[in-house]
């Protein structure tokens, strides 16, 4: 199981100055309030009795102001100076720490076999964001939450033993409150960080969803595929909106829950004190001790966002296991990637049905090439196969994980090839860097083009390249692209036989760790292929 440990608070000498100053830190806080309630009463008491009997003015005087007012000096400047230290020294005992686990975390993950197996630590942005943001939760639960959540106990337990002690009838109701608090923020905030693991997968699916639809927009507009698609895309926005909203809402309770259980701590401990006859200065005890709670409820006031984060870092860290190391597995190169497509009708992008294709199997290293006459449907099994369509009869099948799957991890290059308004970088659509794009540039055979056009920088259009020079900017971009699967449809199109059959070649060189299947009509370009599927009505 991949985890960080809870820091050792006390053994751990870098974790133990930071532990010592924050309680030190907590304690002030707590008897500033309570010596100044006390001694705000004793103040009111004095002169009250001033009021009453003939030595009352000189009683009132004679109080000893200067040691409370010394004690609440003190406790103050303390907790200032203590708030600092505490940061100093707990941040660096946890950069300390997160340094150590980094390590070991991003070494795990690297060799972790999903991402082998997709190949997406070379690609995928968005995988790479969602790990960051998993050791993100899990540090700050552990790293940063563990501290103030130490220090929040031990003023709880002071609490409850200045409650015994001066209100003990006071106690088991108090105990019951804290408890009914407690079991409510942490049942609403497992409900909040369930809605925000909702919702951050649904974001999740919608960038990676999105992202790909609008770049696809040019070769779908044809086929009426686009507005459903969008459609389905902002559908996921509303939900994740939704999710987000409900998060907030449970927050808020759990909030409002424990904001209100300090002053009704504080209530209970003076009101039943009272109520069993202390009054005048035998309450002030129990004063002390109501206030205590009052200054223990501000320093806990960050609990609801600690339970949040503890319930978040719990989700965090089942998606970090799925990358626990498996360095067999990444050592064994000879492990294959595998597209396996099984007997199927196909159907035209509008649900028409149009032939059957045996099934077939592609593998890294070993393309295929899928040939068949004008129409019988095999631009749309490939598109299929990227995820952009799917129809069983006459419905269409909803955007399900299947299609989301397909469509991150394949690369679909369609016959007419879509050229931006925009820089010859732009249009290779990739964050290589300038060495990759001219290679890629020279295998597709249009570096010196690119070069006398002004370099990567300079602008293209559709109308300013040839379509057979359109045709290999889109070759260029599947030699670039990280997908794992690349799918080509009439790669030789407006080439001539020489330069189909070369750039082909090289292609499949590029791409020789990647599956490749591809469409096309040019049997010399078909042979190319380790594996032939024919299609026919
Ligand atoms: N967007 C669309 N709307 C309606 N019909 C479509 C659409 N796209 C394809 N079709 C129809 O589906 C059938 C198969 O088209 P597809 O492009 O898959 O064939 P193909 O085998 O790749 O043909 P070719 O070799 O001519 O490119 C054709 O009859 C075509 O008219």
């Amino acid at each position: 199981m991949i985890r960080i440990p809870l820091p050792a608070l006390w053994t751990d000498k870098s974790w133990r100055p930071a532990l010592i100053i924050a309680l030190v830190t907590a304690l002030s806080g707590l008897l500033l309030v309570g010596v100044s309630g006390w001694f705000l009463s004793s103040v009111a008491l004095a002169g009250a009795a001033a009021g009453v009997g003939a030595t009352a003015g000189a009683a009132a005087f004679a109080y000893n102001y200067h040691l409370p007012a010394g004690l609440i000096r003190l406790f103050a400047i303390t907790r200032t100076a203590g708030k600092y230290a505490e940061r100093l020294a707990g941040h660096a005992a946890a950069l300390r720490d997160q340094m150590k686990h980094r390590t070991r975390l991003f070494r795990d993950m690297a060799s972790a076999r999903t991402v082998y197996e997709d190949g997406w630590q070379l690609s995928r942005d968005d995988q790479l964001g969602a790990f960051i943001d998993d050791v993100e939760k899990v540090e700050f639960a552990t790293l940063r939450a563990s501290l103030p959540a130490m220090t929040g106990m031990v003023l709880v337990a002071v609490c409850l033993v200045a409650t015994a002690i001066t209100a003990p009838l006071a106690l088991p109701f108090t105990l019951l409150l804290l408890v009914v608090v407690a079991f409510y923020s942490r049942h609403m905030a497992e409900k909040a960080a369930q809605q925000c693991h909702d919702a951050q997968q649904v974001e999740a699916d919608w960038s990676r969803t999105l992202g790909r639809q609008i770049n696809a927009l040019v070769p779908l507009a044809g086929n009426g595929d686009r507005k459903a698609a969008l459609a389905g895309s902002f559908a996921l926005i509303e939900q994740s909106t939704h999710s987000r909203s409900e998060q907030a809402r449970l927050l808020a309770g759990v909030e409002t829950a424990t904001g209100l259980a300090a002053p009704m701590l504080m209530m209970l401990t003076i009101g039943i004190a009272w109520q069993t006859g202390m009054t005048g200065e035998t309450l002030l005890p129990a004063i002390f001790a109501g206030f205590l709670w009052l200054a223990a409820g501000e320093a806990v006031s960050g609990l609801p966002r600690l339970l949040l984060a503890r319930a978040q870092a719990r989700y965090a860290e089942q998606s970090l296991e799925s990358w626990q190391g498996a360095e067999e597995y990444a050592r064994d190169s000879t492990t294959p990637l595998r597209l396996t497509v099984e007997q199927r009708d196909v159907y035209s992008p509008i649900g028409t049905k149009l032939c059957t294709v045996s099934g077939f199997t592609a593998e890294r290293g070993r393309a295929v090439a899928i040939t068949g006459p004008s129409g019988c449907g095999k631009t749309s099994l490939i598109k299929e196969i990227a995820g952009w369509t799917d129809w069983r009869g006459k419905t269409p099948a909803p955007l399900g994980a299947r299609r989301i799957v397909a469509r991150s991890i394949c690369h679909l290059s369609l016959h007419d090839a879509a050229i931006m308004a925009a820089s010859v970088r732009d249009n290779l659509f990739s964050s290589a860097d300038d060495t990759s794009l001219w290679q890629a540039l020279e295998t597709v055979e249009l570096a010196d083009r690119i070069r006398q056009n002004g370099g990567l920088d300079s602008a293209l259009e559709q109308d300013s390249l040839s379509l057979g020079e359109a045709r290999r900017i889109s070759l260029a971009r599947a030699i670039l692209s990280r997908e794992p699967v690349v799918l080509l449809d009439e790669p030789g199109e407006h080439l001539d036989a020489a330069q189909a059959k070369r750039l082909m070649q090289k292609l499949l060189v590029e791409c020789r760790n990647r599956i490749v299947v591809y469409v096309t009509h040019d049997e010399r370009l078909a042979a190319l292929a380790q594996e032939q599927v024919h299609m026919g009505f």
